[in-house]
């Protein structure tokens, strides 16, 4: 990637509201050019603050901020153009159809072509599956395909970066799927894609990158795999002889050992222990070790390393 500039780069970023309410506390954000980005964090972690920092839609207090290389909000007017955003659920006429909403979103955007408007129109319903729906008057859409209508919007052209507000809010499992599917076929296309949400396993399935905010503060940035192995995976016995396992473990000096119904959870031994072992020395004591797996951290293990506490997935 070379000397190009990151897509989006902060340094001290902070917004304090009138109010008073501190959303966003000294925030250094990189997000290099290529990557699908998760911005993750509990509901009032201060994402949408950022987001609307980042598009130019609120003053900053303090700090500065970079998106494709150009200050803003000073240069708003010639980033925004290569931006796409999908923020805070679109402004929609309730009254025109869906294909209507978005000719008319076209229309007020003077760097879109005419002459193509109608095509990209059509190419940009197909690719958020509204088409069956085009025709629709947008009152009568659902939460997922006013999103879905949203989507649409920031894709009728091609963009050098896509800033998408929680893509997936009011979406069912198979409306998220076909959403993910999209982002990791744009960023396939070579477009940087930065989104939030709550979600840790939606980061986990789309992101290369990930940045944890909590309480207006940055916890942690970097790759999904790094953040991932930076939490140690857990060793599970399944048993129905949880009590004698558990004991065994923790004779051989295993940390954290805990016992949930039919089984054994511990921490990984260190590196150098064969696992083998420990499996058949189990056996040997008498145990009927029915399961015997070393699990893979997940984003949420390193979440709940990094912060001690856990993460309201529900949120
Ligand atoms: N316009 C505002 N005036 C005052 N306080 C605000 C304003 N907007 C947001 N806040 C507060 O700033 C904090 C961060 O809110 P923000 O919306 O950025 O969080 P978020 O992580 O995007 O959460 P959500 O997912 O709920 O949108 C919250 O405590 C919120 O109440």
């Amino acid at each position: 990637m070379g000397k190009e500039p990151a897509a989006i780069e902060t340094h001290g970023l902070t917004k304090r509201y009138r109010g008073g309410q501190l959303a966003v506390n000294r925030l250094d954000l990189t997000v290099p050019r290529g990557s699908v980005f998760g911005f993750l964090g509990p509901n009032g972690s201060g994402k949408t603050t950022t987001i609307r920092m980042l598009m130019g839609l609120i003053e900053p207090t303090d700090g500065t901020a970079r998106v494709l290389g150009s200050p803003m909000p000073r240069a708003a007017r010639t980033v925004l153009p290569r931006v796409g955003a999908l923020i805070e659920g679109p402004a929609l006429y309730g009254f025109l159809s869906g294909r209507d909403n978005l000719l008319r979103y076209d229309a007020a955007d003077p760097t879109a072509d005419p002459r193509t408007r109608t095509a990209r129109v059509t190419a940009a319903l197909d690719r958020v599956g509204l088409t069956a729906a085009a025709g629709k008057k947008a009152r009568a859409y659902s939460l997922g395909m006013k999103q879905r209508l949203g989507l649409a919007a920031a894709l009728l052209q091609r963009r050098e970066l896509l800033v998408l507000d929680e893509p997936t809010n009011g979406l069912d499992p198979q409306g998220m799927r076909e959403i993910r599917a999209l982002i990791r076929e744009l960023a396939e296309d070579g477009t940087t894609v930065f989104l939030s949400s709550h979600l840790l396993d939606e980061i986990e399935q789309v992101c290369s990158h990930a940045a944890v905010m909590n309480q207006g503060r940055l916890v942690v940035q970097g790759e999904v795999a790094e953040l991932a192995a930076s939490a140690r995976g857990r060793l599970v016995v399944t048993t129905p002889d949880t009590g004698a396992a558990a004991r065994l473990l923790k004779e051989r000096g295993i940390a954290d050992v805990t016992v949930d119904e039919n089984r054994v959870t511990a921490e990984l031994p260190p590196e150098d222990t064969e696992l083998a072992d420990i499996n058949a020395e189990l056996v040997r004591a008498g145990v009927r070790v029915r399961g015997f797996v070393a699990e893979r951290a997940s984003l949420e293990d390193a979440f709940v390393a990094l912060t001690g506490e856990g993460f309201d997935v529900a949120g």
